[in-house]
């Protein structure tokens, strides 16, 4: 661990690629839990900085960074030999990124762990998706990570859990077992769909909920909100494959919790900029780090009009950002509803029996499949 000054025993190499706010705090993550990180920087002066100096100063200010970290410009040399590969780019740019990762990776099969929480605004799909495209390798030995991971609250090591989920468990078990350490527990599922829609989608609740505050409207407003968001983002997700469990645990709820809360997220730092009467050019030049929640608004609501989900929320979102509505009209119901009384339940609920048997199926053949472990909830 970073506390002890005796010399670290050199772990199993893995990558990063990325030193962002995240890939740096899960590159110590990782090195605090016992393996040797190389980070791959884009900037020649920011690994020099991690490498020498021990520090991030433009993402993670104040951090020390664990001895066994070091970073490089060099991808061959970042990723050559790694254990496991950890990809933290912005969303937008991850196939670009990919493209220059394969050559390295093709004739391996090292587990690709995404870190990332939003969707390619070109295509809709989900960054495992891009990575297996982009890859042309086995699903496998795709994982995703998510959760409730506000980074400079983990680089400041403060307790957390997160989700690590693959197709394959395995492959989520032997990433789960590397990406944990005495502050950090990772836990376990396969419902990958679930897990990075859960990332993507309060991303954009969080950004309703920072406009919210850039207004000036209080905890109703915003407890109404996250509420009615949660059903939007199960509703949505369920209508995608995911489990409706997953946007219970930490990938779902867990994560709305912290994003929703802190005025350390990016997503709502964004929306709060919009609530106060920003446009979103201003918006964006404002923002230093990456906020998922803004390209992520348009393709959600063009996959959820193909599986014919309402989101009246992240609709508001898209308004807000296209300048067609009054950020002091934002609610959890779309002001030009009709006035028809709403169940409050998701529309899988409303399914009625058919969704609860529909789900309890659903467990039991996963866990025949999975030698009697369930697939859908975060295990440990
Ligand atoms: N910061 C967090 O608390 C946090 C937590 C969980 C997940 N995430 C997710 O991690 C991902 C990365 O976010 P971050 O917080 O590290 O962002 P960041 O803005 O802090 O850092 C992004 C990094 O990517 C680099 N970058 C920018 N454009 C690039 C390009 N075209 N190619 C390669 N690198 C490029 C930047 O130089 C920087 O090092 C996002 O999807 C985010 O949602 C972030
Ligand atoms: O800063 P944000 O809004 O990108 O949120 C960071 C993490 O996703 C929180 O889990």
């Amino acid at each position: 661990m970073s506390r002890k000054n005796s010399a670290p025993a050199v772990g199993p190499k893995v990558a990063v690629v990325g030193a962002g706010s995240w890939g740096t705090t899960f590159g110590k993550i990782l090195a605090d839990g016992g393996a040797s990180v190389v980070m791959w920087a884009r900037r020649p002066e920011l690994a020099a900085e991690i490498t020498e100096s021990k520090r991030n100063s433009r993402y993670l200010s104040g951090i020390n960074l664990p001895r066994t970290m070091t970073a490089t410009t060099d991808l061959a040399e970042a990723l050559r030999d790694a254990e496991q590969i950890y990809l933290s780019v912005p969303s937008q740019s991850l196939r670009e990124n990919l493209a220059a990762i394969k050559p390295y990776v093709e004739r391996t099969d090292v587990p690709i762990v995404s870190l990332m929480k939003g969707v390619e605004k070109s295509t809709g799909l989900r960054m495992s998706q891009v990575i297996e495209q982009v890859l042309q390798c086995d699903p496998a030995r795709i994982a995703v990570a998510s959760g409730p991971n506000l980074a400079l609250e983990i680089a400041r090591e403060q307790p957390t859990a997160a989700v690590i989920s693959s197709l394959s468990p395995e492959t989520a078990e032997a990433v789960a077992r590397r990406a944990r350490n005495r502050y950090f527990r990772s836990f376990v599922n396969t419902d990958v769909i679930g897990t990075e829609f859960g990332g993507v989608l309060k991303n954009l609740i969080a950004v309703a909920i920072g406009i919210v505050d850039g207004v000036g409207y209080g905890e109703n407003t915003k407890a109404s909100i996250i509420t009615r968001g949660l059903v939007e983002m199960t509703d949505f997700a369920v209508a995608q494959g995911a489990q409706p469990e997953t946007l219970q645990g930490l990938a779902g709820l867990g994560d709305l919790i912290a994003t929703c809360q802190s005025p350390l997220s990016r997503n709502n730092t964004a929306g709060r900029l919009l609530g106060q009467g920003y446009g979103y050019k201003e918006v964006v030049a404002q923002m230093q780090q990456t906020a998922e929640g803004l390209a992520s608004v348009a393709p959600v609501l063009q996959l959820a009009k193909q599986v014919g989900v309402d989101m009246p929320i992240v609709q508001q979102v898209k308004m807000v950002l296209d300048g067609t509505m009054d950020p002091r009209d934002i609610a959890p119901h779309l002001t030009t509803d009709d006035d028809q009384p709403q169940g409050e339940r998701t529309q899988n609920d409303q399914t009625g029996g058919g969704g609860a048997l529909r789900r309890a199926l659903q467990r039991a053949l996963d866990q025949f499949r999975h030698g009697g472990r369930g697939a859908a909830g975060d295990r440990p």
